[in-house]
């Protein structure tokens, strides 16, 4: 039996999925059963990296998402829109899904699940968190048996590969921010990276998994790393940190211990912990949970190669699936996704974690005893505090806290910004505790 298969998309993702498809030696027999139908692009005069049939291609979408003939969708397209009505419409035509689209998926998925299980088809998205690390399934299956406390990641390539060049080389970033397009790791939009909004999609994508409720997209307090200079990078290695930008789902980390945390934002890790030897487009995830402790994922993290496994990977359950003899077999409930509530989610300001600051001062002397003061007032106690050096005529200061209160530590800082000797404060990232 063969089953035809139509792609949205011959990009970087599309391309790496039809040269696995078109080499299927060696790998799952299930391979040997897939037609590529149809292939949807903007341009059919751009130069394509793999051969295909000239009929294969097309602009017209829409005939790929409503041809009888296909059962299978793979939307490799990315962006909101047209992508998010195409994979509509192919529900609505009773075809399985395979997508890459974080975007897509972290903001209509329960429009789109919704739609999938009405329909009685699959939306399967390996590739949408990680590239090529397979995490999806695990959380959806294998790990089923446990409560998950948290999810800790660095799941962005792109920001990842970003930060460990400018530490190992004091690479400038805009320079290898145009390395990570040209590797194909980066979004249409590389602000989406950048900003933290990718690794904020993945990350609230992996709390609907794990902990088993709808997430709303903007639930998840998100920054990105443009604030994260080599100043910073430095410093933090000087006090046995690297910064990387993790993506973070705690159950237990805010003051209600009933609501989930969700952020992305620049951190500092010991560089003693598992996160912190993740570099270059690797990513890392670590899921904690309950009876299972600590398990984790590592990979790469982006890229063509990479993610299209995950892509294929996809692809060949849902072909196992269509292949095996029932006709019409019910929709297997460890790979749809039937979610009706939505996860309690707590404020930022609620989280309970420690801090990295770095202060531009004049008369450090008077200061010191104004910071501690300052830090005092509201509850903050820190856990040191190094005058490292001197910026134009301004002492530099760099403390770390215990465990605060984020929004106590924010009214410290407000308080402590006020004082005369206080001269900036460039520099504010949360420590992983
Ligand atoms: N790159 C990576 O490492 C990873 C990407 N992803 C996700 O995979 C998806 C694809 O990413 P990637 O391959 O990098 O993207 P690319 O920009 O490289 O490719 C996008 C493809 O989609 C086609 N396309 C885009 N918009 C339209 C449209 N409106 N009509 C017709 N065709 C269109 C483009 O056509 P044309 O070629 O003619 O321009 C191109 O072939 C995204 O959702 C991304 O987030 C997920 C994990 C890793
Ligand atoms: N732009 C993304 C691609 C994979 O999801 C990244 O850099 O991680």
């Amino acid at each position: 039996m063969t089953v035809k298969i139509g792609l949205l998309g011959l990009g970087t993702v599309g391309t790496g999925t039809v040269e696995i498809l078109q080499e299927p030696q060696g790998r799952s027999p299930l391979l040997k059963a897939i037609e590529i139908k149809a292939v949807g692009v903007r341009s059919l005069d751009k130069p394509r990296q793999v051969n295909l049939p000239p009929e294969v291609l097309t602009t017209d979408l829409e005939t790929i998402v409503t041809d009888p003939d296909i059962a299978i969708v793979v939307e490799l397209m990315g962006g909101l829109e047209p992508a998010r009505s195409l994979i509509l419409q192919a529900i609505a035509h009773k075809k399985h899904i395979v997508t890459a689209n974080k975007a897509v998926i972290a903001r209509y998925g329960p429009e789109i699940y919704e739609a999938a299980n009405q329909h009685g088809v699959y939306v399967l998205l390996e590739a949408a968190v990680g590239g090529g690390i397979p995490i999806i399934k695990p959380l959806k299956q294998s790990l089923g048996g446990n409560r998950i406390e948290s999810i800790v990641g660095i799941l962005n390539g792109t920001t990842n590969y970003i930060l460990s060049r400018m530490t190992s080389e004091g690479a400038d970033f805009d320079e290898v921010l145009t390395a990570a397009q040209q590797l194909g790791y980066a979004e249409a939009d590389p602000s989406a990276d950048v900003d933290g909004l990718d690794a904020a999609d993945k990350i609230a994508i992996l709390a609907s998994l794990g902990f088993g409720g709808r997430v709303k997209r903007e639930d998840v307090a998100c920054e990105g790393i443009r604030s994260v200079s080599a100043v910073d990078i430095a410093y933090a290695d000087r006090l046995g940190f690297v910064i990387k930008l993790l993506a973070i789902a705690d159950g237990n980390a805010g003051e209600n211990s009933e609501a989930l945390q969700l952020r992305v934002h620049p951190t500092l890790i010991a560089k003693a912990h598992p996160l912190a030897s993740v570099n270059g487009v690797y990513n890392g995830v670590l899921v904690t949970g309950d009876p299972l402790g600590q398990v984790m994922f590592y990979g790469r993290g982006a890229g063509a190669g990479p993610t299209a496994s995950a892509v294929v990977s996809d692809v060949i359950n849902i072909v196992g699936i269509i292949t095996s003899s029932d006709e019409n077999p019910a929709l297997d409930p460890l790979l749809s996704c039937t979610h009706q509530h939505y996860c309690q989610v707590s404020s930022i300001e609620d989280l309970v974690t420690r801090f990295y600051c770095r202060f531009l001062c004049a008369d450090v002397p008077g200061v010191i005893g104004h910071l501690g003061m300052g830090f005092g007032n509201h509850g903050v106690s820190l856990e040191s505090l190094v005058q490292i050096g001197f910026t134009d005529g301004c002492a530099e200061i760099v403390v770390v806290t215990h465990d605060v209160r984020e929004g106590d530590y924010r009214a410290a800082l407000e308080e402590i910004s006020q004082l005369e000797a206080v001269k900036e404060i460039p520099s504010v990232i949360r420590v992983l505790s």
